[in-house]
């Protein structure tokens, strides 16, 4: 566990989920706990059910079997807009209101935060404004959504989801469409994030990013998980050969691990 995060409390619970589409089962029996200030990192091959997994922990699928429980208590109890004050998802989907402009999309973010008498708060603006900020999207504030590059309008949701000020943050391969600066620049915020208390918890394809930046590193296969934990102990040659059936080489860099494949390494 990283330092500053020794009082980390257990978040979110999943107890033996299970989870299939109509009779296709997906999910076979997950037991995870995730904790305050750790930034956890999913990793598996296409189909395994990662996105799937999320969204049962956001509540936008309800488990088979199984029990998920925010701070002790069924996600299932908590209303839609009581959940949004504890979880923030970024999806993978990338759709969003093409007419509306980039402010007001980021300040869809604050709705669970909203009462009929206090829309619109110094605070919910304070909060708009710092996501933006974080995200370097503020030059984008009155741009209309349908008219921004794929990778400026990743920022700007990523920036919604931030605006929440939720304590738990959902992200689906969030560095989809970006360069590898602005890749870097949110996985950094993703750990900033971490670092502040919120538990993190991210589906990510690129194992060197995970590796990198994650605490933790749940690795999944056939909707199971095989391993969980550091990312040297959970990122192995063996691990990789068992999911994804490739034969690599790893080399690590600081805390980089990178895996070559074996075929094209000297
Ligand atoms: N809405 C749906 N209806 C039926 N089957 C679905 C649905 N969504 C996903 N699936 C199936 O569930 C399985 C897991 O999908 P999921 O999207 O969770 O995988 P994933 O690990 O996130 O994949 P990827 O890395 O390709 O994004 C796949 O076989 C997929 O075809």
């Amino acid at each position: 566990m990283k330092a500053g995060v020794e009082n980390a409390q257990t978040v979110l619970t999943l107890e033996d989920v299970t989870f299939g589409y109509g009779g296709n089962a997906v999910l076979d029996t997950i037991s995870l706990a995730f904790r305050s200030g750790e930034f956890v990192a999913i990793v598996g091959p296409n189909g395994c059910g990662k996105s799937t997994l999320l969204k049962i922990m956001a509540g936008l699928l309800s488990p088979g079997h199984g029990a998920i429980k925010l701070d002790d208590r069924p996600v299932s109890s908590f209303s839609r807009k009581n959940l949004a004050r504890h979880m923030a998802m970024l999806a993978q989907s990338n759709e969003a209101p093409a007419g509306m402009v980039v402010c007001d999309l980021v300040g869809m973010g604050r709705f669970a935060h909203e009462g009929w008498l206090s829309r619109g708060t110094a605070r919910d603006i304070a909060h708009i404004d710092a996501a933006m900020q974080t995200m370097a999207v503020t030059d984008l504030a009155d741009r209309r959504v349908g008219e921004l590059s794929g990778g400026q309008l990743q920022r700007c949701r990523m920036a919604m989801a931030l605006a929440q000020d939720a304590n738990i943050l959902l992200l689906d391969e969030p560095t989809n469409h970006l360069d590898l600066k602005h890749q870097y620049a949110l996985l950094e915020t993703a750990r900033m994030q971490a670092a502040t208390g919120r538990a993190v918890i991210a589906v990510l394809h690129d194992l060197t990013h995970a590796s990198l930046f994650a605490d933790r590193i749940i690795l999944m296969d056939g909707g199971k998980v095989l391993a969980d934990g550091a990312p040297a102990d959970v990122l192995t040659p063996e691990n990789i050969a068992a999911v994804y059936g490739i034969v690599t080489v790893a080399k690590t860099f600081g805390r980089a691990i990178v895996h070559l494949p074996e075929s094209a390494v000297e």
